[in-house]
């Protein structure tokens, strides 16, 4: 990479904490590169295939200064982070405060201020990393919680740029939220953004009635109105500053819901093709022919319920509703964040599970539950949705779940059940799957028996109403909107009035 090529500016750059790609030492010490896991890397991508500009994120290997390149013909920017940064920021602040915090607790969050001074830090690396990669008024899009305060470190040393930022796990309510020692920096730090997008409604409710509680602002509708002085290098701007009705300066920070999406097109594509569609077939032939396989594809998170699920199917197992010669679980849990000591716990108490119940009812011809901890690619998973009768999506909590739509956009035969979690988000748009509260077991088990009994004329009337949704939703559309809401807002005008809804 030449000096020239380094110091590129770009028009449209996205920070994120992973890049789509993540650096492997292979057996012979050689680095390689592989696909990095999760739905953010997942939606990003397409968007950066279309688009002509750069993509800034961690590398996922600790100590390593490498050079911007680019892979699949996309520009990335790699920031550097330390082993401890990784502890600090990445394990600790980021996954062992935020996301319990952020994820309604379903884990004890661990507040160390230590880990506060590394968020801050490595927060202010991206910012940097994104200020001199940005063209003059450019237009930046930030991810996720792990970049929270970038927003504002980047207004404060790039007034000309045009900031987005999109929170892809929920945003809590602020009975929780009000925990967090840093609870007034993260939300200035996001108030940096001119557009602040969310998965849900309620996920943009939460985070207003923080910025009202902690900071005393006032919000109409999606928009916030934070004050601001006449010395504010905004107020020269002609963007969204006005007046409040106290005659006071404010710039207008849009608030609101952006429901993210996957590419339709692609997972139809793949599900068309003759040699997946053959895989899925071997797949049913070697789990021994169930009459029917259900799946659950998720990281081994404790927000995705996957105990809750393995408990509703041991019990339906214990009281004979169904039997292992008819019934299949393929549980695909992919490895993550296995440092973090909750991570690890979890993953003993699911494989302890597992272990029993196959222990239990499994016979020499049939297994109950095929688990897998491994991280397959796209196409394995098209084959394996393919294969699934019933799809099992029970998070206690999800700001999204990319997965559900996945297997909605693979049903290109207009089959499959899917049994969706009401604490996904994708549960504001995918109404005709069979919702369920994952903490009822009992009716868990209710929603998994009628998933295996539904006849085929109403398996193909939900899955056809759940198609369409996903169709037209695509994540195309999703950046496009996102995108031209930012746009718009460079021109000083916030889409105040009728704000799209995700619900169906
Ligand atoms: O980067 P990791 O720590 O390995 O975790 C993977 C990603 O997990 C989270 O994904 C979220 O984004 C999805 C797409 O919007 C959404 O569907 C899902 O509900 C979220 O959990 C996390 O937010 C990402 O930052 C991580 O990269
Ligand atoms: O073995 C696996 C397991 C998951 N995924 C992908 O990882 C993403 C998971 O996204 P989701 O929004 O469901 O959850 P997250 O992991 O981001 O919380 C989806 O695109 C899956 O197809 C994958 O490619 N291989």
């Amino acid at each position: 990479m030449d000096e020239d090529s380094r110091d590129e500016r770009y028009e449209l750059v996205i920070v994120s904490n992973r890049l789509p790609v993540d650096r492997v030492a292979g057996d012979d010490g050689e680095a390689s590169w592989r696909p990095s896991p999760g739905g953010l890397v997942a939606a990003l991508e397409p968007v950066m295939r279309q688009e002509d500009g750069v993509w800034i994120g961690w590398a996922g290997v600790a100590d390593e200064v490498i050079e911007p390149f680019e892979a699949d013909g996309i520009s990335l920017i790699p920031v550097p982070l330390s082993e401890q940064e990784i502890e600090e920021y990445y394990e600790g602040f980021s996954n062992d405060t935020l996301w319990p915090l952020y994820h309604d607790v379903i884990a004890p969050p661990s507040y160390h201020r230590e880990w506060w001074d590394a968020y801050l830090r490595v927060n202010r690396r991206f910012a940097d990393a994104a200020a001199r990669a940005s063209a003059p008024g450019a237009v930046v899009w930030v991810h996720d919680y792990q970049l929270q305060l970038v927003p504002a470190l980047l207004r404060e040393a790039r007034p000309d740029l045009v900031i987005g930022f999109f929170n892809h796990i929920p945003f809590p309510p602020y009975g929780i939220y009000s925990q967090l020692p840093w609870r007034r920096q993260i939300i200035d730090g996001l108030l940096g953004a001119d557009v602040i997008g969310f998965q849900r409604v309620a996920d943009a409710g939460n985070f207003s009635r923080a910025v009202r509680r902690l900071k005393g602002f006032e919000t109409r509708g999606p928009i916030i109105e934070v004050p601001i002085e006449s010395d504010d290098p905004a107020s020269g701007s002609h963007r969204h500053v006005t007046s409040n009705k106290h005659g006071g300066l404010v710039r207008t920070v849009l608030a609101r819901q952006f429901p993210i999406s996957i590419d339709t097109q692609k997972y139809q594509d793949l599900a068309s093709r003759p040699e997946i569609q053959e895989r899925a077939r071997q797949i049913r032939e070697d789990l021994g022919n169930p009459k029917t396989i259900m799946l659950g594809v998720d990281r081994l998170d404790y927000t995705k319920g996957i105990g809750h699920r393995l408990k509703a199917f041991g019990e339906l197992l214990a009281e004979d509703k169904i039997s292992v010669d008819d019934v299949t679980l393929v549980q695909v849990a992919s490895p993550s964040r296995e440092r973090v000591e909750t991570y690890r716990l979890l993953r003993d108490e699911i494989e302890l599970t597992v272990g029993r119940i196959n222990g239990d009812y499994s016979s020499i011809s049939h297994t109950a539950i095929a688990y897998l901890h491994h991280g397959y690619p796209r196409e394995e998973m098209v084959a394996l949705y393919l294969a699934a009768d019933v799809m099992l999506v029970t998070a206690l909590r999800d700001g999204m779940n990319l997965v559900a739509k996945e297997y909605v956009a693979s049903r290109v035969d207009e089959d499959g059940v899917l049994v969706l979690s009401e604490f996904a988000g994708a549960s504001d748009e995918l109404r005709q799957a069979l919702l369920i509260n994952p903490h009822d077991i009992e009716g868990l088990k209710e929603a998994m028996l009628a998933a295996i009994a539904m006849p085929r004329r109403e398996r193909a009337r939900r899955m056809r109403a759940l198609r369409k949704r996903v169709i037209t939703n695509d994540v195309a559309r999703w950046s496009a909107s996102f995108l031209d809401a930012l746009t718009r807002s460079a021109h000083g005008d916030h889409p105040l009035q009728n704000p799209p809804t995700n619900r169906g």
